[in-house]
Order: C-alpha cells, then sequence, then structure tokens
C-alpha cells in the first residue's frame, strides 16, 4: 500500500482502504443466497460483523471518529437538516476543527519545551509565556463558544426540536396538531378537556426535524385525577421546550381591552409562564427581515403565539386584529376549523426553527454526540488549570503546568481518535449495522 507524505495511506481508493472485490448480481434472494453458500465455502472468507467496513476504514486512515460518526447519523437521516449536517461532517468540518485546535495546543507545549531549554541563554523572547497564556485563553473562549453552539443546535439537530403546544382546553391544540402532522394523530371534540396525555410526532418541517407535543389543556382548577395528571405532564414539558406553540382563542376583548394585555393576563394566569412579555413578543417583526442566519444569535427558546378561532369575528374586527399583530414577528391569527392562514403560520414556524438552528444553507459547525462535548469540557477543564497555574506568578512550576496541556491535547485526540480508546471504538462500530 502507498502512503501520501502524511503517512495516511492513498490506495487502494476503496472505502476500507483495503483491496476488495465487488460483486454486481441479479438482485433475486435465491441468486444472492446461492453466491453466499458459494462463498462461504472459500476458504478465509466469513460475513462481515456488523460495522466491520466502517472500523477497517477508520484503522487505514480513511476516516477519522468523527467522519465515522457522522456516518452512523447519515444512514439514520430522516430529514434534509440531518443529512446536511452528517454530511459535512463525513468530509471532515469537525474533524479539521478538532485538529487545528489540537495543533495550537501542541504548538504551545513546544514553546513551553524550548522555554525550559534555553530560557537562561537568553535566545528565547521575554514574553513568550505571555503569547502562550493568551493562546490558551482564546483557544478556551472558542470552544465553550462550540460547545454552547453544540448545545443550543446541535442536539436538537439529531433527536429533534422539541415543539410543544399549549394553552387553554377546548382552544384548538388538537385541530393544530393535526394540521401540522396532516393527519387525525389527536382527538378533537367539543369538550373541553379532550386531550389528557401527551401525543408525540416526530415530523419533518421543510427539511428540520421537529418532535411536535399535543398537550392537556391547562386549567387551574379541575376535580379530573387524570386531567390533573395530564395538566401537570403539560407543564413539565413546557420547561423543555425548544419552540413553544402558545395557542388562544379569540375574543373581542383583545381588541376592547388590548392585545398585549390579554395576552399577559394568558401566560400568567392561565399558563402561569413566567416570562417577561417583552421578551416573549418578538418586535422586530421577522416579515419585514430574512431571519437571521448567524451561528452566534441561534435563540435558547421561541415562541409562537397562534391566535384561533377568527372565523368567530367579525370581518371587521377580524381586520383590526391583524392590523395590531403585524407589528410582531411570532404572533400569526388563524381559523384551524376553515383552514385560514395556516399556510402563514407554517412559514412562520420554520422562521423560528431557523432562529433556533440555522438555515439549511449554512448549517452550523457543532457536534451531535454528547461524547464530543465531554471532551471538549474537560479539554477546557485542563486549559483553564493550565491559565490558573500560569496566573500565579514567578514561582509556578512550569513542568506540571504543561501537563495539563498535554492533558488538554490527549482529550481533543479521544474525540477524533487519535488517542485509541477500545472501549469507544466497539461501542461506536456496534452500532453499525452488519456489514457496514
Ligand atoms: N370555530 C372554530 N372552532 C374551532 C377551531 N379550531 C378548533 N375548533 C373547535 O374547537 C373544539 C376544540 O378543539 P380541539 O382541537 O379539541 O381543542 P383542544 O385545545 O385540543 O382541546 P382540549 O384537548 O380539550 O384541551 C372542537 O369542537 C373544534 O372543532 C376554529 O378555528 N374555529
Ligand atoms: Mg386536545
Amino acid at each position: 500500500m502507498k502512503e501520501s507524505a502524511c503517512g495516511s495511506p492513498v490506495e487502494p481508493n476503496s472505502f476500507t482502504g483495503e483491496d476488495c472485490c465487488e460483486f454486481q448480481v441479479h438482485g433475486s434472494v435465491a441468486v444472492i443466497n446461492a453466491l453466499l453458500r458459494v462463498l462461504s465455502k472459500q476458504p478465509g472468507l466469513r460475513p462481515a460483523h456488523p460495522g466491520e467496513f466502517s472500523k477497517r476504514a477508520f484503522f487505514n486512515n480513511k476516516l477519522d471518529l468523527t467522519q465515522t460518526e457522522a456516518l452512523g447519523d447519515l444512514i439514520h437521516a430522516e430529514t434534509e437538516l440531518q443529512r446536511q449536517k452528517a454530511l459535512g461532517q463525513m468530509k471532515g468540518n469537525l474533524k479539521q476543527l478538532y485538529t487545528d485546535w489540537r495543533r495550537t495546543i501542541i504548538e504551545c507545549l513546544a514553546s513551553i519545551e524550548a522555554y525550559i531549554d534555553f530560557s537562561e541563554d537568553e535566545i528565547i523572547e521575554d514574553n513568550i509565556l505571555n503569547t502562550i497564556r493568551s493562546q490558551v485563553e482564546t483557544l478556551v473562549n472558542n470552544i465553550e463558544k462550540h460547545i454552547e453552539l453544540s448545545n443550543k443546535c446541535g442536539v436538537r439537530i439529531r433527536s429533534g426540536i422539541k415543539s410543544v403546544i399549549i394553552g387553554e382546553p377546548n382552544v384548538g391544540k388538537s385541530s393544530l396538531m393535526n394540521f401540522l402532522c396532516q393527519k387525525e394523530t389527536s382527538i378533537v371534540t367539543h369538550l373541553p378537556g379532550t386531550t389528557r396525555d401527551i401525543i408525540e410526532k416526530h415530523l419533518d418541517i421543510g427539511g428540520y426535524p421537529v418532535l411536535l407535543l399535543d398537550t392537556a389543556g391547562l386549567r387551574n382548577v379541575t376535580s379530573d385525577v387524570i386531567e390533573s395528571e395530564g395538566i401537570e405532564r403539560a407543564r413539565s414539558h413546557l420547561t423543555e421546550s425548544d419552540l413553544t406553540l402558545i395557542l388562544i382563542a379569540f375574543t373581542p376583548e383583545m381588541l376592547a381591552k388590548g392585545f398585549e394585555s390579554i395576552l399577559e393576563s394568558y401566560l400568567r394566569n392561565v399558563l402561569s409562564l413566567n416570562e417577561d412579555i417583552d421578551n416573549l413578543l418578538d418586535k422586530t417583526s421577522t416579515r419585514d427581515k430574512p431571519p437571521s442566519s448567524s451561528q452566534q444569535s441561534l435563540s435558547e427558546k421561541r415562541y409562537l403565539i397562534v391566535i384561533n378561532k377568527i372565523d368567530l369575528a367579525t370581518s371587521e374586527q377580524q381586520d383590526r386584529l391583524e392590523t395590531i399583530v403585524k407589528a410582531y414577528g411570532n404572533v400569526e391569527v388563524v381559523s384551524c376549523k376553515q383552514g385560514t392562514n395556516l399556510n402563514k403560520l407554517l412559514e412562520n414556524v420554520q422562521e423560528q426553527l431557523i432562529l433556533l438552528c440555522g438555515s439549511l444553507n449554512t448549517p452550523t459547525l457543532s457536534f451531535t454526540q454528547s461524547r464530543h462535548g465531554f471532551h471538549l469540557t474537560e479539554t477546557v477543564r485542563y486549559l483553564r488549570r493550565y491559565v490558573a497555574l500560569q496566573s500565579t506568578g514567578r514561582e509556578f512550576d512550569l513542568t506540571v503546568a504543561a501537563q495539563q496541556l498535554r492533558f488538554g491535547v490527549r482529550e481533543l485526540g479521544q474525540i477524533t481518535g487519535e488517542v485509541r480508546v477500545d472501549e469507544v471504538l466497539d461501542v461506536l462500530f456496534s452500532q453499525f449495522c452488519i456489514g457496514k
């Protein structure tokens, strides 16, 4: 096998990096079985283990661990965003980032070695230790931002953006659920308190993976034990919701008493939401400008307020309400019963998803595996320890401090597989199906 300048093999150019032979046969079960029967009689031939091809590719330096994990994500991708994210990672975008960070620490270590060996000969610049410290601090900052972004976005992309529909009983939550699912997922009746348990559905909304939850209507007083358990569950899911769809039915008081004051009292008294209404209402209407795709400005949580049953308003009331809500980027006026403005609502849901996860065209550079988060957090811990030791003053032991950087290098290497940990490899490759 030939090797490239950096030591990685360039031939054979197969997926595994090994010589291989491929059979293209007719697809009938009988033909395939006959072929397998013949092959299994050949000495030294056996069926591949689960993940064996990927494992061989990894050991032949065709893939690093982040790329192998991306291959697993690609196999399981259900939405366009998941597919694009996995493809980017397979092409090595995370590998490059972590390799660059690792190299920065190794360079700092090399400078420390030089300082220890030559500082007395005064051929080393005086401020070299300060330069190293500021490089390490910058790295800590970058890794922390990456962890924060990934916690917000990467994990959402992998497991689905959690979107909870909440509101009083009978406002039309299940009707909205059924519209978004495009099927009769939840039971709808005229009786308040129809939905009691959580109804969950995985959806692909415009390429974004969404876990949509219909909940029991929230009310403060109920003598029904089952309903009050449902309300408890709804409230507990609400705390974990990324995109909350707050449903409220149209009432003429919205116009008479003012939309914001009615909404505020609904949030406080019915939903017991402690969110400040000024934070919750998006007054920089997203309709006027394209949503931001900047990676740093991704939201923690989003709210979309849906005023339902607008068919019960007169046309004059409808016009007035629609004029009022134009000032807000996250309020929609709809009728689930008559289908009014539901497509507009769907567009707004997609805008909220972009604000949560970034745009489809520029997927964020974030990790989706909690394993990466663990090693990156450990890396930050060691780098911070280095900075703390150096900050203690002139007496600090540079050899001990440098050891922290070495630990940091090791942690980063565990993400890409530079430092091979057999347990991690076994778990990883066993998740692939036979022969992948
Ligand atoms: N007029 C009108 N009625 C609607 C609209 N949307 C839903 N409804 C009706 O309102 C009633 C309650 O609808 P659901 O979707 O079950 O309401 P819900 O919020 O899920 O109710 P609970 O599960 O009891 O909390 C049903 O009779 C629906 O047909 C609407 O836009 N206009
Ligand atoms: Mg319901």
